[in-house]
């Protein structure tokens, strides 16, 4: 079974910490960060505001991003040993990717791979105080974050919605270890719903499950189709 999972949301809400606590805590999980993705500093446009627009898809190199997915999808278990994540025999048929990132979900051929799609999410006083704090490979310039971080921010996000992409919203106000521990729930429990739908068919037929982004348990190894049951 191999599951996708986005850790998506506002810059500094906590995306990469709470990714970090999840990765030692899931088995056969590996990652790829949104961030390693970023184009060369030169190729970046700078905006009618003046203001480098580092927040917005087109400085990002998705194409590659989901080459990278694509790579795991086709197998977990070279990928996993590229990246130096050891697989673990007794659960050597279960495969986690988490994709953490601030703009997860306006790449429309990401969106349908996601089995789960957390959003993490900060009142506007705490992200620009979070924000001030951080060093970034280039610094934000003086009014970077209320000319462009945050409106970037209301924009992606009411696109989103506008989307209809399934999110489930986390209050990155909560702690660390909160946050920690109700996402590490809620992925063992899609894992047990997903291998309860790899049990064969019970007799009675089920309803099917309704598929998209945040509902399917997608990507399992195909199985042949169960035969159904003579009707006549
Ligand atoms: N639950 C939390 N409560 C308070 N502070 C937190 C919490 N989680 C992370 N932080 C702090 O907030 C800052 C941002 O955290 P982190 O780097 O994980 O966020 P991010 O969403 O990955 O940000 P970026 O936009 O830079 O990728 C860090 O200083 C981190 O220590
Ligand atoms: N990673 C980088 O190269 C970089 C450079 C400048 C700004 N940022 C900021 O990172 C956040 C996403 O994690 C965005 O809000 C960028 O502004 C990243
Ligand atoms: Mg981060």
């Amino acid at each position: 079974m191999k599951l996708i999972v986005g850790i998506g949301g506002v810059t500094n809400g906590g995306k990469t910490t709470l990714t970090d606590s999840l990765l030692g805590a899931l088995p056969n999980c590996c990652v790829i960060h949104q961030d390693d993705f970023y184009k060369p500093q030169d190729q970046i446009a700078v905006g009618e505001d003046g203001f480098k627009q580092w927040d917005v898809l087109e400085s990002l190199d998705m194409a590659a991003m989901l080459d990278t997915v694509q790579a795991w999808l086709s197998s977990p278990q070279k990928f996993a040993r590229a990246h130096g994540v050891g697989v673990q025999p007794e659960a050597s048929d279960t495969h986690i990717l988490l994709l953490e990132g601030f703009l997860l979900y306006s790449y429309k051929p990401l969106v349908n791979l996601y089995s789960r799609c957390y959003f993490l999410t900060i009142p506007y006083e705490e992200c620009k105080w979070r924000r001030s704090t951080r060093n970034y490979t280039v610094p934000d310039p003086p009014g970077l974050f209320d000319g462009h971080v945050w409106p970037m921010y209301l924009k992606y996000r009411q696109e989103m919605e506008a989307n209809g992409v399934e999110v489930v919203y986390l209050d990155g106000m909560k702690s660390r270890e909160n946050l920690f521990r109700e996402v590490l729930e809620d992925i063992q429990n899609s894992l047990l719903n997903c291998s309860q739908e790899e049990l064969p068919a019970p007799a009675q037929a089920r309803p099917a499950r309704p598929q998209g982004p945040g509902r399917g348990c997608g990507h399992r190894t195909a199985r042949p189709a169960v035969s159904q049951p003579d009707t006549v």
